[in-house]
């Protein structure tokens, strides 16, 4: 198994010999008394999807929410290709090009798909140029390989893997470097699913940094090269996709190494039961959901 927070401290380069587009370090974050992040690290590279995993209350959403600048870090450094930068507000996050599609999408159901990609954004040079949004609509759209069949009808009427594409396309528009992706799957059925996932490497194909947070491990599996897992607000474990079983990203998520997953991998493998994953060598790996005074 690849760890890869064993680097050496000041190491600034990944295994695939990258700086990172955005690098978090020691991101800290509390609502009243519950530490909902405590001293989280991330990096993200250029043309790399990092999945980010975790049960129930373990920081997804509020790291989603610092990343997006809807809630400044109490603590920690936040770089953006090395250059260390403050994510106060949504207004930062786009201007340092850093997009997020939250799991509301936030369109407008009523309004066709070039209103929505456009919405607020809307290209005028003297009047509303209807023409010009709707030739770069298709653009963007054939750029991620997107399937819609037209640009004139409401978004209600669309799939939710179509929704998604148009949520995803209008990031786009403001031309970011890293795509943050809340639950992009949750509640889709199988192909519309596949239909999002390949838009994630899209996404990817084009240089993008992605960050997709998501309780499907199929879904992380498929489309991720990395899968940081966090748990009680910390990091705990970040591994190469390739690399790491399923028991071991459950032993990771749940903090518990004897689970249904290992098990079951146990009894396939006609083993004893035994220690189901390896530890991870997160610096900060926790027990206990921590609650500051
Ligand atoms: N605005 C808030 N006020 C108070 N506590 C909060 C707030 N937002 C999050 N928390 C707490 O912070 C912790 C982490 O929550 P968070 O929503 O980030 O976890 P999550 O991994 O996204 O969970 P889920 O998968 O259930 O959405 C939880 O204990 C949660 O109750």
């Amino acid at each position: 198994m690849t760890v890869l927070e064993t680097r050496a401290d000041g190491d600034r380069r990944g295994p695939g010999g990258a700086e990172p587009v955005l690098r978090l370090r020691g991101i800290s974050k509390s609502f009243g008394a519950v530490a909902a992040l405590g001293g989280v690290d991330l990096d993200v590279r250029a043309g790399e999807v990092v999945a980010v995993v975790g049960d129930n209350g373990a920081g997804k959403s509020t790291l989603v929410k610092v990343l997006s600048g809807v809630h400044p870090p109490d603590a920690g450094t936040i770089e953006r290709d090395g250059r260390q930068v403050q994510l106060g507000s949504p207004a930062d996050a786009r201007r340092l090009g850093i997009a997020t599609v939250f799991q509301d999408l936030a369109l407008c159901e009523n309004l066709d798909v070039t209103a929505n990609l456009f919405l607020g954004q809307e290209l005028r040079p003297w009047a509303l140029d209807d023409v010009g949004m709707e030739v770069r609509s298709w653009t963007l759209l054939r750029e991620l390989s997107a399937r819609l069949p037209t640009l004139g009808v409401p978004v209600s009427s669309l799939s939710g893997g179509q929704r998604q594409t148009v949520a995803i396309a209008r990031t786009l528009l403001g031309d970011p470097r890293v795509i943050v992706l809340d639950e992009p799957t949750a509640a889709l059925g199988v192909a519309q699913t596949a239909e999002v996932l390949n838009l994630v490497e899209r996404l990817r194909d084009n240089g993008l940094a992605v960050i997709v947070i998501s309780h499907n491990m199929e879904d992380v599996r498929a489309v991720a090269d990395r899968i940081c897992v966090l748990r009680l607000g910390r990091n705990n474990g970040d591994f190469a996709v390739d690399d790491v079983t399923n028991e071991q990203l459950v032993a990771a998520i749940t903090g518990a190494d004897d689970n249904a997953v290992s098990r079951r991998a146990e009894r396939r493998a006609g083993a004893a039961p035994a220690a189901g994953a390896e530890p991870t060598t997160s610096p900060s790996t926790t027990t206990d959901q921590e609650v500051t005074p």
